[in-house]
């Protein structure tokens, strides 16, 4: 079964149908990706999947539907998401800005925490941060400040910070803004391995060289609406998808 599916979504702004009845399976343990022009619409999808307004259609994350979820419901049932805009809290450590991730999945037991008896969640808390940490090499990083750290490395904490909530699907908007060349195959090998691993991985991404470098599935996006599916290598071949963008 898919991990996460959009079926008929519509979106609209006014008269304007941003998404325009879109069809789209995110399956677990492979990367798939988004692209398009620039107010194709990829960003009000990726929003309905995670927790926007639906004005049509049904998400279903699993067997769940969740279309009328909001997102920190379905961030508790395994949907983690990055921003185009990188919004970690500046004035927070990195580990603590993945504390807080983490915290939102598992809770916190507060009647353990009055009586002072051991709290489950305290301890899965702990575990997934320090995986996260350790995963994208930002131990060294663990107790500064987010707002101290350079774009690159702040963009790796974005990432951290989705994985420390130990998401089964995650939603990546734009991750390669900003980054280096060498930065940017670190982030193509990491999210193999989260493929790997059995995450189920969606990426709008503008950078095609890392698309075609890390995507199984690519979806094409025009005016609202998926216009052509396929493998790297049958995008590459496709004529609506070169048309419209590459
Ligand atoms: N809050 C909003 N109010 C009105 N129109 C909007 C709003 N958000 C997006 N739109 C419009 O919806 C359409 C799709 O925009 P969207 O940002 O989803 O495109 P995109 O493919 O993500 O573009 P980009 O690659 O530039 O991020 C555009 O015409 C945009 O102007």
């Amino acid at each position: 079964m898919s991990a996460l599916r959009a079926e008929g979504v519509v979106r609209r702004f006014g008269g304007l149908r941003a998404v325009d009845g879109v069809d789209l399976t995110v399956p677990s343990g492979v990367v798939t990706a988004l692209i398009g022009p620039n107010g194709a619409g990829k960003s009000t999808l990726f929003d309905c999947l995670a927790g926007g307004r639906v004005d049509a259609g049904r998400v279903h994350l699993g067997a769940r539907d969740v279309t009328r979820l909001p997102a920190h419901r379905r961030a508790r049932l395994g949907l983690a998401r990055t921003f185009q805009a990188v919004s970690v809290f500046p004035g927070l450590t990195v580990v603590d800005n993945l504390r807080v991730a983490a915290e939102n999945r598992f809770g916190s037991s507060a009647p353990a925490r009055l009586l002072g008896l051991p709290d489950p969640a305290r301890g899965r808390t702990r575990d997934a941060v320090e995986a996260a940490l350790d995963r994208l090499a930002l131990t060294e990083h663990a107790d500064t400040p987010a707002g101290e750290l350079p774009a690159g490395i702040l963009r790796m904490v974005e990432l951290a910070r989705a994985l420390a909530a130990s998401p089964s699907v995650l939603l990546l908007d734009e991750p390669a803004s900003g980054l280096d060349d060498a930065q940017t195959e670190r982030l193509r090998r990491e999210l193999r391995a989260l493929a790997a691993d059995g995450l189920a991985i969606l990426l709008v991404e503008h950078d095609m060289d890392l698309v075609f470098g890390v995507a199984d599935t690519v979806h094409v996006m025009a005016a609202g609406r998926i216009v052509a599916a396929g493998t790297p290598d049958e995008i590459r071949r496709d004529a609506r998808a070169r048309e419209v963008y590459l």
